[in-house]
């Protein structure tokens, strides 16, 4: 995890996370301070295979800018780019085209290998990692996207609490479950702690919790079985 943070958490970087298959490194996201944790792990942004994006908020999409900069003009090639259909022309026109834009360069292509995911549609992002987008509810009237791998591993992004959903998944087989986590209530746009518990034993063994604030320490122990994610740590599923 390159951070486990909320959007507004200090002492955690944003909920990015890096997923290695045999040969390959995915990015989940790119959030404002992604490039900053690579660094201080000791990676280089060229160790990147390919991108997935979730939807378009800083804490997700904010490091895009430099890290499109960094692999024109130092490493010179473009990184694959997978984000559903429906993101990307807001991708480019609401947030990127601000800063990217210039005489050679005048779209999303120019510098990603954009590969758009369609709904329903299980995609092989890597060799050995195939993803199935799917559209969740965050903010209202606004795209956004969390992920299931290889059948087996949900990662929520950032979502509502769709009870139904998680009890569905494991129903189907899946194993983990990465989920965003708002430790106070209200949790208007995300899922909050309190929600988390009210699922069954049953699913909640499966949830691990991401997303959360600087108020974190507080709440250890206070989780039930659920355990929380930790940044700068790897995982083996
Ligand atoms: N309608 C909204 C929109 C945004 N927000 C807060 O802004 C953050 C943006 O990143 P996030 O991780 O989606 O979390 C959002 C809320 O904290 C919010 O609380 N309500
Ligand atoms: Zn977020
Ligand atoms: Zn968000």
């Amino acid at each position: 995890m390159l951070g486990t943070g909320s959007a507004f958490a200090k002492t955690y970087f944003n909920n990015n996370a890096l997923f290695y298959t045999d040969r390959h490194t995915l990015l989940l996201d790119c959030g404002i301070t992604a490039l900053l944790s690579l660094h201080q792990l000791g990676k280089s942004v060229n160790e990147i295979d390919a991108l997935l994006i979730s939807h378009i908020h800083a804490d997700h999409i904010g490091g895009l800018e430099e890290l499109a900069f960094q692999m024109k003009f130092i490493f010179k090639r473009k990184l694959t780019l997978y984000i559903h259909e429906s993101l990307v022309r807001s991708l480019w026109e609401s947030s990127l085209k601000g800063g990217l834009l210039q005489d050679e360069c005048a779209s999303l292509e120019d510098y990603f290998d954009v590969r758009p995911l369609q709904t329903g549609v299980k995609t092989e992002l890597l060799p050995g990692f195939a993803v199935e987008a799917i559209r969740t509810e965050h903010i209202p009237n606004k795209l956004s996207y969390s992920f299931l791998i290889n059948d087996t591993f949900f990662y929520s992004a950032d979502m509502r609490f769709n009870p139904e959903l998680l009890d569905r998944l494991v129903k189907n087989g899946v194993q983990t479950i990465f989920h965003d986590c708002q430790l106070k209530p209200p949790g208007a746009v995300h899922t909050t702690l309190d929600e988390l518990l009210s699922l069954p034993q049953s699913v909640q063994e499966h949830v691990w919790l991401m997303h959360y604030d600087d108020s974190k320490a507080a709440y250890e122990g206070k989780t039930g079985v659920m355990r929380f994610v930790e940044q700068h740590k790897r995982y083996t599923f």
